[in-house]
């Protein structure tokens, strides 16, 4: 039987780090493969190189878009084969809603533009839970953590919230959307929830 794959996507700071390791403690999924991206191969690093760095734009998303293919061909694919459940910390999702800003001044539709160089080859979720935050208060969360990284920033994440609810309103099938701005055990009940209904179907 094929596995599933579920991603959990949102801006920094909307809690996903939270939630994964929250699952990975869960004994429902002591079987489960926990990934993420950007992944923890050479090419991750690359990532993150990019990330730490003043990039091209365009060159970031060609790093993100080769991690995300070298994710796929050499764990998401044999895990799926092998009928695992997968969940990934960021996955596709976040290329089309970040890339979809950073992107703005070289494309008219920056987002279609990147979901259409992922058509063909890409391994689209069964499941994406999307943790919806007010970017204040995300970057409010960040701040305490300690973290800064440029994408941490009030104007940017807005424009990647909105492609989210974009992307997550153009596939209500596959998203759930839950707000993050509650307390942590009723967001752990939510995705438990949505991860239970879509394992039974
Ligand atoms: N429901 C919550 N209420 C209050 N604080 C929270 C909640 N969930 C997470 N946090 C805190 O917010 C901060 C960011 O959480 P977390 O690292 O899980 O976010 P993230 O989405 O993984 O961010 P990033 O994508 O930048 O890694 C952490 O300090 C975490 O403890
Ligand atoms: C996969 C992916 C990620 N990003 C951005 C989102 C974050 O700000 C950073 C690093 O991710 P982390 O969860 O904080 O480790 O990278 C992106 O812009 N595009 C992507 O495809």
């Amino acid at each position: 039987m094929k596995g599933k794959l579920i991603t959990l996507e949102g801006i920094d700071g909307s809690g996903k780090s939270t939630i994964t390791r929250f699952l990975n403690s869960h004994p429902s999924f002591s079987n489960a493969v926990f990934t993420r991206e950007p992944t923890t191969s050479w090419i991750g690093d690359a990532v993150y190189k990019a990330i730490e760095s003043n990039t091209d734009h365009l060159a970031e998303l060609m790093l993100f878009t080769a991690d995300h293919a070298n994710h796929i061909a050499t764990l998401i694919r044999p895990a799926l084969e092998e009928g695992k459940i997968i969940i990934s910390d960021r996955y596709s999702d976040s290329r089309y809603a970040y890339q979809g800003v950073t992107l703005r001044e070289k494309f008219d539709e920056p987002m279609e533009w990147v979901q259409q160089i992922h058509e063909g080859w890409t391994v689209v979720p069964d499941l994406t839970i999307l943790f919806d935050i007010d970017p204040e208060i995300a970057v409010r969360r960040c701040g305490k953590r300690g973290e800064q990284t440029k994408f941490e920033k009030i104007e940017l994440l807005n424009g990647v919230r909105k492609n989210y609810l974009r992307l997550a309103e153009k596939e209500p099938e596959r998203f759930v959307i839950i707000d993050t701005d509650r307390d942590l055990k009723e967001i752990e009940n939510d995705v438990l929830q949505a991860i239970t209904s879509i394992m039974e179907s």
